[in-house]
């Protein structure tokens, strides 16, 4: 039997959809979010009427009918750490990934969306490897204070799905390799990918890490507690400053790369700086990752939207190549992934995960 799947990758400065037949792209097609479009929204799931629309608007202009499709998939959510797999979406995940406790980000919408529309024309609403993963290492999961754990909420799927290529390129096993991958879009996350196993990894959506085209990655905890209590903003405001309003977007007004490049190119050394800076952040933090893997690394694999950006790669490779072979995959293959995940669980050749069971 042919299975055609409804793919939908809510970014934060696009969303992505997708329409397969098993595991054939009929097409895909991104929908673009400007920014003046989306930056009055306080909080992602405001966005929810108008990314829906958007997908639906396109879904109508290519002539798709929603009852024929056989899956709804969705990258996402923000929910509690589980391991990856192909999960069914339910109400209990939606709630969890909407509290906030694990981070926000726009495929919470992405979710409920798929949820909503499988309700809607009982079709089955799937994820695949969630970016919440409970693989970190023990000594990882330590802030510096007991009343605040990390954990780790990234791009998990294509972090994965990049480290797995980069594998088959080389003819080397997954459960075997000792990997450095930074994916590096909207947010930028740095892990250690150990012999299969994501055991450390910078958090992409709470000030963790390198800054990044949205976000502001580590800022120093003394400052920021007295911008909190400055009175010039609100918690909701400073939790979206950090992220979806910090990084690129605080300091030149644009997450758009190729706008950077331009200016750049035209002598705007503002621009230039802060993507020297951002370079330099990322680099620090692989030369933190390495040292988690005790030096002992094959490839450093960068990969995302970014690693389109040639000057931004190359200021990369400059500082971390002495550490390790650089490979770099530019974009990623997350519409792929999430089809391969629900085609896994309806062939039958992978049990759906039960999120209800694995969380507490
Ligand atoms: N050739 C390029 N040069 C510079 N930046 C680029 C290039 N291609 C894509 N980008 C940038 O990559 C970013 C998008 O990355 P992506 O991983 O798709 O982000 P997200 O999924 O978080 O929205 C945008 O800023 C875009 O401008
Ligand atoms: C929870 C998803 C992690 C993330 O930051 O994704 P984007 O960089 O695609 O926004």
């Amino acid at each position: 039997m042919n299975y055609r799947l409804l793919i939908i990758n809510m970014g934060s400065t696009s969303t992505k959809v997708g329409v397969y037949s098993d595991d054939t792209a009929l097409w895909v097609q991104s929908i673009t979010h400007p920014r003046e479009e989306i930056a009055g929204y306080l909080h992602f799931m405001d966005q929810y009427e108008y990314r829906m629309e958007a997908i639906l608007a396109l879904l109508k202009e290519k002539g798709e009918r929603l009852e024929a499709f056989h899956a709804i998939v969705s990258r996402g959510g923000t929910i509690q750490p589980v391991r990856g797999g192909t999960y069914k979406i339910t109400g209990k995940m939606l709630a969890d990934s909407q509290c906030g406790r694990y981070g926000d980000h726009p495929c919470n919408i992405g979710g409920q969306i798929a949820y909503d529309l499988g309700q809607k024309y009982n079709i089955p609403a799937f994820t695949v490897d969630p970016p919440v993963c409970n693989e970190m290492c023990e000594e990882a999961v330590y802030s510096g204070l007991p009343e605040i754990e990390r954990i780790a909420s990234f791009q998990a799927l294509n972090h994965r799905a990049t480290a797995r290529k980069y594998c088959r390129d080389h003819g080397v096993d997954y459960a075997e390799t000792h990997l450095i991958v930074a994916h590096m879009g909207g947010g930028i996350t740095v892990a250690a990918h150990e012999k299969g196993k994501i055991i450390d990894v910078n958090n992409g959506l709470a000030g963790d890490g390198p800054f990044a085209l949205e976000r502001s990655g580590d800022l120093p905890v003394g400052e920021l507690i007295k911008l909190c209590y400055s009175g010039r903003y609100t918690q909701d405001e400073m939790l979206r400053r950090v992220n979806g309003r910090g990084g690129m977007a605080a300091y030149l007004g644009t997450v758009d790369g190729q706008e950077v490049q331009r200016r750049i190119d035209s002598g705007d050394k503002r621009a230039e700086s802060v993507t020297r800076a951002m370079a330099y952040q990322v680099s620090k933090e692989i030369g933190g990752i390495a040292a988690v893997m005790k030096g002992r690394i094959d490839a450093i694999v960068l990969t995302a939207g970014l690693g389109y950006w040639d000057y931004f790669v190359n200021l990369i490779k400059e500082r971390v190549s002495f550490i390790a072979p650089v490979a770099v995959y530019p974009g990623e293959n997350e519409m792929e992934s999430l089809a391969l995940g629900a085609l896994r669980v309806l062939h039958r050749e992978e049990p759906i995960q039960n999120y209800d069971e694995q969380s507490a």
